[in-house]
């Protein structure tokens, strides 16, 4: 499992493998500018003068700049050195590498003095490759005016830009940024990814990431303790392993999809078709009774139920009892997909989840019913997975959604702890929060996604995971990475603007097939 980290997780493995290793800090530090400069020659091998120019600022990231700029000097190439900072403000680390240097160059130039910017500009104007070991893990908010100043005549430069851990100016944790930042054409990050990396708008600054290995001793790196990892093609491998050859559809599960409205029908076709390519054997959905027909013509391998309806065409509180048996048949279910909002909505979903004897999934509506009083939730005896995305997530948790965007590890957590459900957060890099507080951060996916539909497919695809014996947790975690496979794959066909829900649902079979091997 490829763990990623935030920076207080960082510095305690730092610290540990101080404390607890014997390992000094100088010697990471030593590391992490080692590993830096292997990038840095390979990406100077074609030019021909080989100038850089390393700007460090007063942290230890700074440091690792120092170190950087003693290797490249060892190694011929012509370095100038731009200290944001006075000696007196920098780490022991950073200082000792300072006195080193200092020793061994004449061109290490102060910028805090009157010539200091002239002087920067000029450099920049000749080099090849600037390293940027301005701010690193330790960066949080924003710059001050004289930083954001060195930071834009940077970023205004043809040079290729490294940057060493994070470029500076994006906060380790969540990837904001709040003023300017550096835009690197390569970062190499040290030891484990930091989560801001790979969230935007970070991660557009990074250009290409490499992870380099300091030396942290790998058991700090694979502690049970470090609660947010990326999702993998091989953790998805490990659940979608190739069939038995015995298999019957009764070994795949028997998916129930409830749902659906006047004018919403399609949210439950659309779901029930991804259950169904998702390998469940039985897909029933069960939708008020007047939709039957045309829920019924959306696939011919379906089952249908027929549902007592309200006036207006709703599910009608009359349905529950043949509910309960449908559930009593079913392997997995999930509920809201279409079914809109109406005022005995919170009822039947209160009786669904304390009737059911297997997973829920709760997407769309039936996440609106659930936020019109949350302590149905007090009543789960089941497994329970939820779907939100930015708004309904506001709507469950009373926050706006800014406030969800910019914390969104923090609030998926919090909520999928406090209630004991798998939380799905939809949006740009779906996460998913266990129960037990844990992160799973998924990267793959597109803009084109964002289309009607899209969430209802993603919905199918976890029950019919759910139903096919997954735990919920795992069959949320390979749902996001799958559904983002294949809306992938349907941006290589047809492009982000024109993609649909459709055709995220037509790519899902290959993609599935991919996992057969
Ligand atoms: N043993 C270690 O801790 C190691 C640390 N390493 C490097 O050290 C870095 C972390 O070092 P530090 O913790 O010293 O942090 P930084 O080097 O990122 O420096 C942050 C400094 O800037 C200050 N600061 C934060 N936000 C600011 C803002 N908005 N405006 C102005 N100042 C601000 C902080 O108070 C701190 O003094 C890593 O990114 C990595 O590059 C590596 O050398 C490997 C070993
Ligand atoms: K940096």
């Amino acid at each position: 499992m490829v763990k990623i980290l935030t920076a207080r997780e960082m510095k305690e493995i730092d610290s540990k493998a101080t404390s607890e290793y014997g390992i000094p800090s100088l010697i990471l530090m030593e590391n992490a500018g080692i590993r830096t400069v292997e990038v840095i020659e390979d990406l100077l091998e074609s030019s021909q003068s080989k100038k850089v120019v390393v700007l460090a600022g007063k942290g230890n990231n700074g440091g690792d700049g120092l170190v950087v700029a003693r290797h490249l000097m060892n190694a011929g190439i012509h370095v100038d050195v731009f200290l944001l900072a006075g000696s007196d403000e920098m780490t022991p680390d950073s200082y000792t590498n300072y006195q080193i240097l200092s020793r061994m160059s004449r061109n290490i130039f102060p910028l805090q003095v009157e010539e200091g910017l002239d002087r920067l500009m000029l450099a920049l104007l000749s080099c090849d490759l600037i390293v940027d070991a301005i701010y690193g893990i330790g960066f949080q908010g924003q710059m001050n005016d004289f930083d954001s100043q060195i930071v834009r005549m940077v970023n205004w430069s043809k040079a290729v830009v490294v940057a060493v851990d994070i470029p500076s100016g994006v906060e380790a944790d969540s990837g904001r940024v709040h003023g300017e930042a550096i835009r690197a054409s390569h970062t190499v990050s040290f030891a484990l990814p930091k989560i801001g990396l790979l969230l935007e708008p970070g991660k557009d600054y990074v250009g290409t990431l490499s992870v380099a290995d300091i030396s942290i001793p790998a058991p700090l790196l694979q502690d049970k303790n470090l609660k947010t990892s990326l999702i993998s093609e091989a953790m998805v491998m490990y659940w979608l392993g190739p069939r038995h050859p015995e298999s019957h559809k009764g070994t795949f599960g028997h998916a129930l999809l409830i749902g659906a409205s006047p004018g919403l029908s399609g949210a439950v076709i659309m779901a029930a078709g991804a259950a169904l390519k998702s390998g469940a054997g039985l897909v029933t959905a069960a939708v008020p009774e007047s939709l039957l027909g045309v829920v019924d013509a959306g696939w011919m391998e379906i089952m249908s139920s027929p549902l007592a309806e309200s006036k207006q065409g709703t599910i009608a509180l009359e349905a529950l009892p043949l509910i309960e048996g449908l559930l009593g048949r079913a392997s997995a279910c999930a509920i809201g997909p279409g079914m809109s909002r109406f005022p005995e909505a919170p009822a039947i979903l209160h009786s669904v989840l304390k009737k059911a004897g297997i997973p829920i999934l709760i997407d769309a509506d039936g996440l609106n019913a659930l936020a019109e009083d949350l302590n149905i939730l007090k009543d789960h005896q089941v497994p329970v997975v939820l779907t939100p995305h930015p708004g309904e997530m506001a709507r469950l948790t009373g926050k706006n959604i800014e406030e969800i965007q910019s914390n969104r590890i923090a609030v998926a957590r919090e909520f999928a702890q406090q209630w004991g459900v798998t939380l799905v957060l939809k949006g740009n890099k779906t996460l998913i929060a266990s129960a037990t507080g844990e992160i799973f951060l998924n990267i793959t996916g597109n803009p084109g996604m964002a289309t009607a539909g899209s969430g209802d497919v993603l919905c199918g695809l976890i029950v019919g995971l759910m139903a096919q014996g997954l735990r919920p947790l795992d069959a949320s975690i390979a749902g996001v990475y799958l559904h983002g496979l294949a809306g992938d794959r349907a941006a290589g066909i047809k492009g982000q603007r024109g993609l649909l829900a459709g055709d995220i649902l037509n790519s899902l079979p290959d993609i599935m097939q991919q996992f057969e091997r």
